[in-house]
């Protein structure tokens, strides 16, 4: 087991270049079950929730070979096996073998998925898509089984709106009989990424990217070859980075439109962010002044940039209120930072942070994935050196962390940990 340690301090300045999208990806693996005939996927990220879902495709008969971040999966040989635990509870989009194994075999049997603890995660608006869609499903055990005699389109209203539920509607239903409608359906960019590469496999499917969605049902869909879109949140991340340590930061291979509600509040504190198609230039000039900031679905500011946003403002001028309104619990990295010397109180589904402050390097765990970004926000600012624990959960959404961060003028490394500090971590 290893940590990550940060010398703070560093002032950043060069390119970074961001990697594909992880919540894109962790949906294009499974669809590809959904085809008859191979299927390439283009720049895939290297994180351990491709590396997990690359074996789950395996595990149920697909053969897949990587090529540096080229994957090609050929789905023919592919059987409906049960994956109701292992592999499966380390990461949220496990859930996507619903919809797909579904779509293409009208029976799944999938253990309920992990993924980051940010408080309830519940998955009823998949389940009730499903059903609505001709399925029946229990959940027996901890796995949920579904099976159908055939799928039929349905018009679906989705109470709440979920990006996982969105996706694994749209998975199960572009092999159904007839019209699929999904309403009041998420909008998030990965999203009309994962219907492109639907419809490059013959799925009809339009309106992706609203919250209508329409779906002809059609009886194959075949293989084809598709690239998928940069990380928006990896790209906030360095973003958020670089107005917090840049002299001057380009951040190459993103999709500016993407983050407008990121760029604007940095516009706001008074960061100086110039974009052309495809890259960001950051610039800290004059000092920040605190904001607030409340996540909303897309195109609001994304929960998942939350954490490393509150790493940020403990070096703005004044109080800045932080306030969740998707995961009103996502707020774990709040007492690790406050080891840190921030000042940071949480009320409610807020966090209430003051600045600016003198962040001290400490020993910090990072409880989930974007947990992880702001404790190396927040190590990249202190003094000294903190050390972070919790890898794992860095090591699913961050590809190659410490070289991208070195390469930008940071001081990080990787160490082994010794046997009494992995005792002390299982504890804690
Ligand atoms: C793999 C992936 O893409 N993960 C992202 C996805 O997670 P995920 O797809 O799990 O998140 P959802 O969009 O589904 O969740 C949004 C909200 O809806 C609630 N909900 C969701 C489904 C459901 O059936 N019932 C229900 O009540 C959730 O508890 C949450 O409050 O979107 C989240 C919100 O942008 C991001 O933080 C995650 O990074
Ligand atoms: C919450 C996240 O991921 P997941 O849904 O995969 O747990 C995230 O990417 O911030």
């Amino acid at each position: 087991m290893e940590k990550l340690l940060i010398e703070g301090g560093h002032s950043l300045r060069g390119q970074v270049r961001i990697s594909g999208a992880k919540n894109s990806a962790v949906a294009l693996l499974p669809a590809a079950i959904l085809a008859e005939t191979p299927v390439t996927i283009e720049g895939l990220p290297h994180i351990s929730d491709v590396d997990t879902l690359s074996h789950l495709l395996e595990e149920i008969g697909g053969k897949v070979v990587k090529d540096g971040r080229d994957v090609y999966i050929d789905p023919s040989t592919m059987i409906s096996m049960p994956l109701p635990n292992g592999k499966v509870k380390k990461l949220r989009a496990s859930y996507y073998f619903m919809g797909a194994m579904l779509g293409r075999f009208k029976k799944a049997v999938i253990g309920l998925p992990g993924g980051c603890h940010l408080g309830p995660r519940p998955i009823d608006q998949h389940i009730k898509g499903f059903e609505a869609l001709g399925a029946q499903v229990t959940n027996e055990q901890g796995a949920i089984y579904l099976r159908a005699d055939e799928l039929k389109g349905a018009r679906i209203y989705l109470d709440v709106v979920s990006v996982g539920a969105t996706i694994n509607i749209m998975l199960a239903a572009v092999k159904a009989k007839g019209k699929t409608v999904i309403e009041n359906a998420a909008k998030e960019p990965e999203i009309i990424d994962v219907a492109t590469l639907l419809t490059s496999m013959g799925a009809k499917i339009k309106g992706a990217g609203t919250d209508v969605i329409r779906i002809e049902g059609v009886e194959t869909l075949s293989g084809c070859q598709h690239t998928i879109i940069p990380d928006r949140i990896e790209a906030g991340t360095y973003t958020i980075l670089a107005a917090a340590m840049g002299e001057e930061v380009l951040i190459d291979n993103v999709i500016p439109q993407h983050l407008e509600s990121l760029l604007a509040k940095l516009r706001e504190m008074g960061i100086t962010i110039e974009s052309n198609d495809d890259q960001l230039l950051i610039r800290r000039d004059k000092p920040i002044q605190a904001v607030d900031v409340k996540t909303l679905v897309f195109p609001g500011f994304p929960t998942d940039l939350q954490q490393p946003f509150t790493s940020l403002l403990t070096q703005a001028r004044g109080t800045g209120v932080v306030t969740d309104t998707i995961y009103g619990a996502r707020f774990k990295h709040v007492d690790e930072l406050r080891r840190m010397n921030a000042d940071i109180k949480v009320e409610g589904s807020s966090a209430i942070v003051t600045g600016p402050v003198q962040l001290e390097g400490a020993r910090v765990k990072a409880t989930d994935l974007r947990a992880g970004a702001a404790l190396v926000i927040a190590g990249s600012l202190a003094r000294g050196v903190t050390e972070i624990t919790g890898l794992e959960h860095i090591d699913r959404g961050y590809e190659d962390l410490v070289e991208k961060l070195n390469a930008l003028g940071g001081h990080a490394w990787r160490e082994e940990m010794t046997e009494a500090e992995i005792e002390q971590f299982q504890n804690s």
